[in-house]
């Protein structure tokens, strides 16, 4: 990150009247002993109290960067879940009323919306609010080369208004407006490049930029990298129902839905709770073992990911159900409760993945029993900086299923060459 901004946002931050008289916690209070089922079995009662996050009984399988000695997250988690669950409230707003001009278009031609810069300005700004006294380094999506020109100046009158709305409805910040530069400034205290040393958070504002544009799935995706691994991740997903969206059950995507917050944190376990705030509950991948109840998750686009080589790896490892097709890395959370047991992502050749579009959802798998690696059985390494460095494609799963699907993976490589870029 360029040392201009961490100062600038830094100044922004501290400079800004402080951290509100009004100590309201931002989501409801919570019962401090709260038994609580939901319908599919891989969800299970929890305790429900704020040290029911610090859990060590889960089934954790990422590797901590200190093995020997559990760091806790849990400050950290707890700005993270507010940082995303603000960011959720300000894209549900937009996409209630979504306006022709709340869309551009990146140099890249993917788009990018009012949301997706100001679900960045939201969390950047809880995160550096929640933890004062924390080095701050961000690597983040957007940057705000388009929003400095000339044409796009309504714009970013827009994203300051939302910003500033979300925040002085919340309540929890008593600060002055966020003035235009403000938000620019905040907006590029996302340029870190993250690497193997220290910490560094990890965010896509906008998981799924079409699927919000669509009305449908979409995620705001926050991790923590502490030396190169990562150590927790959130993923606000307003559109996903708390049902299951099993193969079958897809209708549930079609109800109005409170959204889901998934929260993990390394050897504690993953926690789903209602984005209104109900008591999190503990969540498990399925632990089948048989791929012919297996059904698998894939991109609902299919140029993000090619669906005949998925097809043709489902047909391998004699997979029944039809693939659940859905945007964004609400996948890794449907897939962290146990709604399907597979998750394939093939890319065409050259595409180069971006470490913000698995950080979250792969520690919310990880620590619900689940694996993810590449095409060659090699974990993923957040530590390159912002890209992933990876083999083709990306496959998760549970423990038991990884070595068929893996070998059916390479099988299924061998027979289809993927289209190139
Ligand atoms: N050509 C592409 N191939 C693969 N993934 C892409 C491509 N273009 C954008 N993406 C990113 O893929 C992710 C969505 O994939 P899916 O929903 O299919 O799982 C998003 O991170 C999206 O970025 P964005 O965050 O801008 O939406
Ligand atoms: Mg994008
Ligand atoms: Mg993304
Ligand atoms: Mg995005």
């Amino acid at each position: 990150m360029a040392m201009s901004s961490i100062t600038a946002v830094a100044r922004l931050v501290h400079l800004t009247p402080s951290i509100s008289s009004n100590p309201k916690p931002f989501l409801s209070p919570k019962p401090l002993f709260t038994l609580f089922s939901l319908k599919s079995s891989s969800y299970s009662p929890i305790i429900s109290s704020s040290s029911s996050l610090n859990s060590s009984s889960s089934s954790s399988s990422a590797a901590a960067p200190n093995s020997s000695i559990r760091m806790s997250y849990d400050k950290q988690l707890a700005a993270a879940k507010k940082a995303a669950s603000l960011a959720a409230t300000l894209c549900q707003n937009v996409q209630k009323g979504l306006l022709q001009s709340d869309v551009q278009s990146k140099s890249d031609k993917s788009p990018v919306t009012v949301a997706d810069y100001g679900s960045q300005v939201l969390v950047s700004f809880v995160l550096q609010k929640e933890l004062p006294d924390q080095a701050f380094s961000l690597v983040a999506e957007e940057d705000s080369g388009d929003l400095r020109k000339e044409e796009s100046q309504e714009t970013l009158q827009r994203i300051t208004k939302l910003v500033n709305d979300t925040i002085a409805n919340d309540g929890s910040y008593k600060v002055s407006p966020l003035s235009e530069g403000d938000v620019l400034t905040i907006i590029d205290s996302g340029m870190s490049e993250g690497g193997p040393n220290g910490q560094h958070w990890v965010l896509d504002p906008i998981d799924g930029t079409k699927g919000f544009l669509r009305g449908d799935q979409y995620a705001i995706a926050l991790g923590l990298l502490d030396e190169g691994k990562v150590v927790l991740g959130v993923l606000a997903c307003p559109n996903l129902p708390l049902e299951s969206i099993a193969s079958g059950n897809q209708s549930a995507l079609n109800k109005a839905s409170a959204g889901c917050l998934f929260s993990a944190q390394l050897s504690c376990g993953t926690y789903m709770e209602s984005l209104e705030g109900s008591p999190p509950v503990k969540v498990h991948v399925s632990n089948t073992e048989n791929p012919e109840e297996a059904s698998f998750f894939e991109s609902y686009e299919a140029a993000h990911s090619s669906h005949s080589l998925s097809g043709s790896i489902a047909k391998k490892l004699g997979v029944k159900a039809p693939p659940v097709r859905i945007d964004s890395q609400a996948k890794y959370g449907a897939l962290s409760r146990g709604d399907g047991a597979i998750y394939l992502r093939f890319p065409n050749k050259g595409y180069r993945e971006k470490i913000w579009d698995h950080a979250a959802g792969y520690i919310v798998v990880a620590e619900a029993g689940g694996v993810a690696s590449d095409a060659a059985g090699e974990p993923l390494d957040f530590s390159k900086g912002r890209y992933l460095d990876l083999d083709t494609g990306i496959i998760v799963t549970n423990r038991k299923l990884m070595p068929a699907l893996l070998k059916a993976v390479q099988d299924s490589l061998k027979e289809e060459v993927l289209p190139s870029l």
